[in-house]
């Protein structure tokens, strides 16, 4: 496993350090308010965890599946939702919690869909933002780290399921890609 690795992006120290500011900046910003966190299985789950517990008002937790790279490197475009919320989101100020925001589609498709629902309001938190790979413009209300264009694997992101468990953030070798074709 540790052979596929060209290199540690950000470590798991880096991480623990961005994830307690930002807890600090929602529980801020959403004191007194009805929070429902939205995590996005499944590259967001290990980011969720960090994050929430770094958040000390009340919140309820709820979670959406959606798919738009299965085993490959490159998103397909077409964004499916694969599991929905269970929570009513009426009276709720939804928080959108990614693992990465890389061409945007992901998150424009979740913003859509979920002010389409009409609760309070919606704003989106990713742990990763790769800026460069842009194809449609969205806004971050909470971003960890502004990384450059590379595919990434730990902390819950994956290349064909492999790798979410590596507690770093990091850049797989190329010859991976090649093997795993
Ligand atoms: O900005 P985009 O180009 O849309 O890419 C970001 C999305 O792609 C990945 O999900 P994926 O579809 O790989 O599912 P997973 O979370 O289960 O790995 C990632 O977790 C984001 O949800
Ligand atoms: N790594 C893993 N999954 C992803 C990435 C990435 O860099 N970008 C979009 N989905
Ligand atoms: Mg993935």
């Amino acid at each position: 496993m540790q052979d596929d690795i060209a290199e540690v992006l950000v470590s798991a120290a880096e991480i623990k350090k961005r994830v307690k500011e930002m807890g600090a900046a929602i529980s801020r910003d959403y004191a007194g308010k009805d929070l429902l966190v939205v995590g996005i299985l499944k590259g967001a789950i290990i980011f969720l965890a960090d994050l929430v517990r770094e958040i000390t008002i009340p919140l309820q937790l709820d979670f959406m599946a959606v798919s738009s790279y299965g085993a490959g490197t490159t998103t397909s475009g077409a964004v499916r939702i694969l599991k929905d919320l269970e929570v009513p989101v009426e009276d709720k100020h939804l928080l959108i919690v990614e693992d990465i925001v890389d061409t945007g589609l992901t998150l424009k498709y979740l913003l859509e869909n979920l002010k389409a629902r009409k609760p309070l309001s919606v704003r989106a938190c990713t742990i990763l933002d790769k800026p460069e790979r842009r194809l449609v413009d969205v806004h971050v209300d909470y971003s960890g780290f502004s990384i450059p264009d590379y595919f990434v694997v730990g902390y819950g992101l994956d290349y064909a399921q492999k790798y979410r468990h590596l507690p770093d953030i990091c850049v797989l070798k190329p010859e991976v890609y090649a093997r795993q074709k």
